[in-house]
């Protein structure tokens, strides 16, 4: 789509409903992020990540300390380069363009925010052509016309904004070549540097930005977007899926709205009497267990968890205990990397002697890191066996059987 097509786009005549809008501008060969308005069918069929992003700074879940610093510098006109890294999914790219939809308004955001995915556009070239050819034009329009902005009140608007998402995935040259352009265009612009990783990122590039870490989310602050979501959107879902489903996104928004999304979209509509419902609203859905959670997410059951741990902490017999946990594996289609993260959790309940402990947290760690390397699905599954009986071997057998019985 041509920059033209771009501003037809924006200027056609739409409802009061705003969202934002993704294209991607292949002529330029990198990826664009359009505010625009939206009709709200339009809206509607928006993956519910898009559909739910928070608009406000206000709306962004958790993280209450960052965002009182950041709009403290808004307030006081001193906003530095900013850096957010932390894990996938914890409102990095959110807070920073509710930030500039604050600062612009949605009407300017289009002429005074560059955002970049640099994992596509990682090369020199894009830091020395792109972000220069944008941070050195003058915007064409002044603060006080910024309709909707807190930028008039508080004179932001001198400054444009550059967003380079996913930057840990920057060459070094790049991350060399920018840190220059950072100096030379500070007057007239500020940068965000959006990464999971700071240690991929440059000592200087890192020195230039003041720090914010995104931890992974509360289980409170994921629950209340996915209430939120459950009732916007008449999703029909089990109490216990919910919890399920909160704690399995482990701190992951974005995980649980998708999740949430895929189980709905795979509910089918009940069959009513009657007259068929008009409204959205008035659907009955298929009720979203917490079956339909687990197995969308891949992830193995607790039931399953707990089967394997005790069929390995109670069966001496090698054999037997890996002809047991393989026709589960096999049954159940599940992933040995799976099972070991699940696993390592269930063994730290139990109450044993520090020697049985390190012996199952050290073993199980070497196999998941031979596991990601490439090693084999059977040989690993035969060393988790190994490392879980090493463990009982140490504290006799009657140490773990009694454990077991405790708990039931
Ligand atoms: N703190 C949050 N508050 C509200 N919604 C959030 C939050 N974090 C994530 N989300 C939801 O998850 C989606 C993805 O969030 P976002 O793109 O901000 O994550 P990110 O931290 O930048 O992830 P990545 O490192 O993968 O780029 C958003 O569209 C939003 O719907």
């Amino acid at each position: 789509m041509s920059d033209y097509e771009d501003e037809m786009e924006l200027d056609a005549p739409v409802s009061k409903d705003k969202a934002i809008q993704f294209s991607s501008d292949n002529t330029a060969g990198k990826q664009k992020r359009i505010v625009a308005d939206l009709p709200v069918e339009a809206e509607d069929n928006l993956p519910w990540v898009e559909k739910y992003r928070p608009s406000t700074l206000g709306d962004v879940s958790g993280h209450q300390d960052i965002i009182a610093t950041i709009n403290r510098f808004v307030e006081q006109n001193k906003l530095p380069h900013l850096l957010l890294y932390g894990p996938p999914g914890t409102g990095k790219t959110s807070t920073i363009l509710a930030l500039a939809k604050q600062i612009y308004g949605p009407k300017n955001m289009r002429q005074m925010v560059l955002e970049l995915n640099a994992s596509d556009d990682r090369g020199i070239d894009v830091v020395r052509e792109q972000i220069k050819t944008f941070a050195s034009t003058k915007q064409i329009f002044s603060a006080s016309t910024q309709q909707g902005s807190s930028t008039a009140k508080f004179g932001l608007g001198a400054f444009k904004l550059i967003i380079l998402d996913e930057a840990d995935a920057m060459t070094s040259a790049a991350q060399m070549a920018l840190r220059r352009i950072m100096e030379k265009y500070t007057a007239n612009t500020r940068f965000c540097i959006i990464a999971n990783y700071t240690h991929k990122l440059s000592p200087a590039l890192l020195s230039r930005c003041t720090r914010f870490r995104f931890s992974p989310l509360k289980k409170e602050d994921i629950r209340r977007l996915v209430d939120h979501v459950i009732s916007q959107e008449h999703v029909n879902i089990a109490p216990d899926a919910v919890d399920s489903l909160v704690s399995l996104s482990k701190g992951d928004m974005r995980r649980a709205l998708n999740v949430l999304q895929a189980c709905h979209a795979g509910s089918r509509p009940l069959p009513m009497k009657g007259q068929p419902p008009i409204k959205e609203a008035d659907i009955n859905y298929e009720l979203i267990t917490n079956d339909t959670i687990y197995s969308c997410i891949a992830a193995p059951h607790p039931e399953d968890i707990r089967l394997i741990m005790t069929t390995m902490l109670s069966t001496p017999d090698i054999t037997s205990c890996l002809n047991t946990i393989n026709a589960l594996k096999s049954s159940r289609g599940l992933a040995l990397a799976d099972i070991l993260t699940a696993l390592a959790e269930e063994l730290q309940t139990l109450e044993v002697s520090a020697a049985t402990r390190v012996t199952w947290l050290q073993g199980l760690a070497e196999i998941e890191y031979r596991l990601a390397g490439g090693g084999s699905e059977a040989v690993q599954t035969g060393g988790m066996v190994g490392v879980v009986r090493t463990g009982c071997e140490l504290m006799g057998e009657k140490g773990v059987g009694e454990k077991m019985s405790v708990d039931g």
